[in-house]
């Protein structure tokens, strides 16, 4: 099954929350564990635990595991199988992106269910230009993988980027959210290549509307415009695409519930968000952890 049909799959069942599993040293301290390996170790798959089970995407950041290492990774991977075991998608962010013999490195290190990271999904950068990616799409589609792309970050610095503007008029975050359109189209129920929109734009932006509208740039499909701008200008985008939506920055960064109904509009049922810290700070009971994914996912809806 690929990997756009098993996350419509996991959303109607689970709901629309991905669960963080980032073992920042500041969290473990909280959970009275030391910032070394075995902290590391019990703070990662405590989470698990308490979270695999109930939530239809695990996002863990590679980052908090390479700090240790070697030894690190071999956590993570263990990550990786026990979610998968409980049940949970692992989208495993690595915001990866080279020249394209690179990225195929890359895309085997983490998209072949043969590798020990191997995952249903990863995050990439397309900064490198769309075509780097290349390598990434393909191997996704021969392991019926996924991905999700940068398009619009949920960090104040982002816009300087992905808000400026190519010949036509585009934003350059259009242009990757044009990308993923035409990679997902004909797919069904959903495609396997999604975007990373962050639930803060609108806070980092100066205004938003989820206002159904046809996009003035060329592309097809159901439109559902949002506009937003640094400038205070307003950026229109265009987020009907046939893919997921990944939505960080829900939670510690600011996002809400209703940020994210009037981010994406009627695209928010696509929509995954994301929250690492806030979810985190229940810990370390395994219960409290549940709890509380439970409790967001009924918020989300
Ligand atoms: O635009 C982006 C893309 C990815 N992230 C990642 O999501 C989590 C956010 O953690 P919180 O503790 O919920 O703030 C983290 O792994 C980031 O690397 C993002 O924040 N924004």
């Amino acid at each position: 099954m690929t990997f756009g049909a098993r996350y419509a799959t996991a959303l109607a069942e689970r709901g629309r929350l991905c669960a963080g599993i980032d073992p920042h040293a500041s969290l473990l301290l909280d959970w009275g564990l030391n910032d070394d390996l075995a902290g590391l170790e019990r703070f990662a798959l405590t989470a698990v635990e308490g979270l695999a089970p109930y939530v239809p995407v695990v996002k863990p950041q590679s980052a908090f595991y390479e700090r240790f290492g070697s030894r690190g990774v071999a956590v993570l991977e263990r990550v990786i199988a026990e979610s998968k075991a409980a049940g949970a998608l692992v989208l495993l962010d690595i915001k990866r992106g080279d020249i394209g013999s690179t990225s195929q490195a890359y895309a085997d290190a983490y998209l072949d269910p043969a590798s020990p990271l191997g995952s249903d999904a990863v995050t990439v950068s397309p900064y490198l230009g769309f075509g780097s990616l290349m390598p990434f799409v393909e191997t996704a589609t021969k392991f019926d993988a996924g991905l999700f792309v940068l398009a619009l970050t949920s960090n104040k610095e982002g816009p300087e980027v992905q808000h400026a503007t190519v010949e036509d008029g585009r934003s350059v975050g259009q242009v990757m959210l044009d990308h993923l359109r035409r990679l997902n189209e004909a797919e069904t129920p959903l495609g396997s290549f999604g975007a990373v929109v962050g639930a803060t734009i609108e806070t980092t932006g100066a205004r938003s509307g989820g206002e159904l509208a046809r996009p003035s740039a060329p592309s097809e499909g159901v439109s559902e415009r949002s506009e937003h701008g640094a400038d205070g200008a307003g950026v229109a985008y265009d987020f009907g695409f046939n893919g997921p939506i990944l939505a960080p920055g829900f939670g510690e960064q600011g996002g809400t519930p209703a940020d994210l109904a009037r981010i994406f509009g009627a695209a928010n049922a696509n929509v995954v968000a994301s929250t690492s810290r806030g979810l985190l700070r229940k810990g370390p009971d395994v219960a409290a952890l549940r709890d509380e994914a439970l409790r967001l996912r009924d918020e989300l809806g």
